[in-house]
């Protein structure tokens, strides 16, 4: 590919995109480390990988540019711009008649220069493929309606747990993940890399939040009646939830096996939280008033006398990782908090932390319509307190059926659980600081109801 207009036209269309995590800094230089032709002729594939240059580091993406000498009308939403008169530059994913190669290289386990393909079941290779319109921090094409290849865009050396933990519980048979196909990965700094992986389609699911927040809309449709009275009650499907997440937890123990923490790492996690808060307070001055209770949960957690059991968790469980499909609930997108490094990513952690992730989201979903001021009407405390109603009730279901499907009793590791969530909304504050203002209501509203209520009714419904 003639490279020289590449880089001015990829400043350009960069910061555009949804993906792309350095949009607040200018970009300083931008330098091809990889460009292998998957497809010749016209139209032509050339999966690219990029260094982008920024303050504060240089970022790798993978960007699969389709070139033609004539860009036809159902592309042109995929423009990059033009490299000379008769070479138009577009994002390859927009491209069904170049997105096939991916299914092919996959089907037939190739290497290509950098790139290797694999797949683990047979693969249609006939199928054409849609980007998915879906607001999320990589590009995923799905095709027909079998399967979805997520792109990861930017990359990081070495294997995503997004795709490390799908082939662990793959092999432990799990029924909570959709069925892993393939996967494509590159070099990078001598290190075999992720740069995309290919499951099931999930055709007949609807995601946790969205099924979460009818329930809740139901709720406020009724001026009088509590959650468990209104149609569109969910606890029944918290409860399940529950479950899922404790057999999730139990195939990843079986696949990658449990470890000790001992109480000094416990206290360095702790300190951990306690230097979080400190931050926040100073960052969101809201949060000041709480500070005390909220250390005091952490000090419980620092004075832990006994180890914990760790083991390979999510690390980013929320409502809106999970789908409900006619088989039941299926668990989504292990690759942990995007923003933090691959190693703590990838770190054992006590599977509380994902509980106590998922019972922040349900205070989130009961609490994110009062939050957007929509159009509801009634006595704010009188909704406050039915918000909490049906929070609690949610909340104290997936704590039974997590339990009863053998999980870590959260209602017995109450002080444990308090503390992972505490730490969890915390970062929520200073995550609706900076992106959601108008939502910074729910983490301090949250904050505010379970520091004040006695430790003993913490999990009370
Ligand atoms: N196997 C699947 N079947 C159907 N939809 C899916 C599947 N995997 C992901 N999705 C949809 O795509 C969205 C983004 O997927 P996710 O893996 O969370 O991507 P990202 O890591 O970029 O946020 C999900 O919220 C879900 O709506
Ligand atoms: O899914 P991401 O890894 O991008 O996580 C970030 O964005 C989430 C918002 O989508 C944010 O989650 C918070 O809001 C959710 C509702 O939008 C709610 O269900 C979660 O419980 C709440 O934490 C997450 O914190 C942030 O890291």
């Amino acid at each position: 590919m003639r490279l020289e207009r590449l880089d001015d036209l990829l400043v350009d269309w960069l910061p555009r995109q949804r993906w792309f995590a350095g949009k607040d800094r200018a970009i300083d230089a931008i330098s091809v480390l990889y460009d292998t032709e998957l497809v010749e002729g016209d139209p032509s594939l050339h999966h690219v990988i990029i260094a982008v240059r920024q303050a504060g580091g240089t970022d790798r993406y993978q960007v699969p540019l389709g070139v033609r000498s004539e860009l036809p009308g159902r592309l042109e939403y995929a423009a990059i711009g033009q490299l000379d008169d008769d070479a138009h530059l577009y994002d390859a994913v927009h491209d069904p008649e170049l997105t096939r190669v991916w299914l092919e290289n996959m089907a037939g386990n190739v290497d290509a220069g950098p790139l290797t393909f694999r797949s683990i079941t047979g693969i249609d290779t006939e199928l054409d493929s849609l980007a998915s319109p879906a607001e999320q921090s990589n590009t995923s094409l799905i095709y027909g309606d079998a399967y979805i290849c997520k792109l990861f865009r930017r990359l990081t050396p070495g294997i995503n747990p997004d795709l490390e933990l799908s082939l662990g519980l793959a092999r432990a048979g799990s029924k909570h993940v959709p069925e892993l196909y393939g996967w494509f990965s590159s070099d990078l700094d001598g290190t075999l890399s992720t740069l995309a992986m290919m499951s099931e389609f999930l055709r007949s699911g609807t995601d946790g939040w969205q099924l979460a927040g009818t329930s809740v809309r139901d709720l406020y449709a009724e001026a009088d009646l509590r959650a468990d009275e209104v149609g569109g009650d969910f606890a029944s499907e918290s409860e399940r939830l529950g479950a899922a997440t404790a057999e999730v937890h139990r195939d990843l123990a079986a696949a990658f096996g449990t470890g000790e923490m001992p109480p000094a790492e416990v206290r360095a996690v702790a300190d951990q939280m306690h230097a979080r808060l400190v931050e926040t307070c100073s960052a969101v001055p809201q949060l000041a008033p709480y500070a005390g209770r909220l250390t005091d949960a952490f000090d419980a957690l620092a004075e832990l006398e006994r180890p914990l059991t760790v083991q390979r968790v999510h690390g980013d469980y929320h409502l809106g990782q999970v789908m409900r499909t006619d088989s039941g609930w299926m668990l989504l997108d292990f690759e942990g908090e995007p923003a933090k490094p691959l190693e703590e990513r990838r770190a054992p952690a006590h599977p509380l932390r994902d509980v106590a992730g998922m019972l922040r989201s349900f205070d989130y979903a009961a609490r994110h319509l009062l939050a957007n001021g929509q159009a509801i009407g009634g006595d704010p405390d009188q909704l406050e307190f039915r918000a909490q109603e049906w929070a609690d009730r949610n909340r104290a279901a997936f704590c039974r059926g997590y339990a009863e499907a053998g999980g870590t009793d959260p209602a017995a590791n109450e002080m444990v659980l308090r503390a992972f969530e505490f730490d969890k909304a915390v970062y929520e504050v200073m995550y609706e600081a900076r992106n959601r203002p108008s939502w910074l209501q729910i983490p301090l509203g949250s904050i505010a109801a379970l520091s004040t209520r006695p430790e003993s009714d913490y999990l009370a419904y």
